[in-house]
């Protein structure tokens, strides 16, 4: 059976998708464990009265494998401690699967990991096109002062699976305020690597 022509207008200003299906909020709590700096994460909790950080909302036509989900990420701006404002993170269920990030409005970046545990970073900004290749862990971070927003897309049947980052005690690196402004990396001091066998179990899912 054939699906119907969908068109979905963005709002920029207020950062959601018109015609989403699916929506979800996190807030400030949800993160808990999340930051380097967790007495500066209990502290904005409550100040802010813990504050929505960031919203999603999508359209998903169906989980077919050769369908795809598309939405819209919203995420404020902020610090806990020196680490700017990110989102869980994850890789997909079906590690294979890849998914594109289209920068909309503010700064930001993709903070991407390799099972091996190699970091990469891709700066988005209006415009930007950001490619999560398969097998990439990947997490959203707002580096800038006002909303960071993306349209994102990938396949139906990719699922997400956040313990890969648990396991590992976080992403090896962490993004922190710059000395004179911008980002630094810095590096997790409780990551554990994955072992071969690990890795060999995340990439054999593709086969
Ligand atoms: O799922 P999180 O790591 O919390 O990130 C929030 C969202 O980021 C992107 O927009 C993904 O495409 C969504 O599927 C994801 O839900
Ligand atoms: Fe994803």
């Amino acid at each position: 059976m054939l699906t119907e022509p969908a068109s979905c207008h963005v709002d920029l200003a207020a950062g959601t998708m018109g015609g989403a299906g699916g929506r979800y909020q996190k807030r400030l709590s949800d993160l808990t464990g999340l930051y380097l700096d967790a007495d500066a994460h209990r502290d904005l909790v409550t100040r802010t009265g813990d504050a929505v950080v960031y919203d999603v909302g999508d359209f998903r036509p169906s989980a077919a494998a050769g369908d795809m989900i598309f939405g819209l990420t919203r995420m404020s701006p902020g610090l806990v401690g020196e680490e700017f404002f990110l989102t869980r993170g994850h890789i997909h269920a079906k590690a294979d699967r890849p998914e594109i990030y289209y920068g909309q409005a503010g700064q930001g970046l993709m903070q991407l990991e390799s099972p091996e545990g190699e970091t990469r970073i891709v700066e988005i900004g209006p415009q930007t096109i950001c490619y999560v290749p398969p097998f990439w862990i990947h997490r959203s971070i707002n580096t800038g002062e006002g909303d960071f927003v993306m349209m994102f897309a990938y396949p139906a049947d990719a699922g997400q699976d956040y313990g890969i980052i648990e396991r590992s005690g976080g992403m090896r690196h962490r993004v922190l305020r710059g000395e004179g402004g911008g980002w630094r990396l810095a590096e997790n001091a409780a990551y554990r690597p994955r072992t071969p066998s690990e890795v060999q179990a995340l990439m054999g899912a593709a086969a």
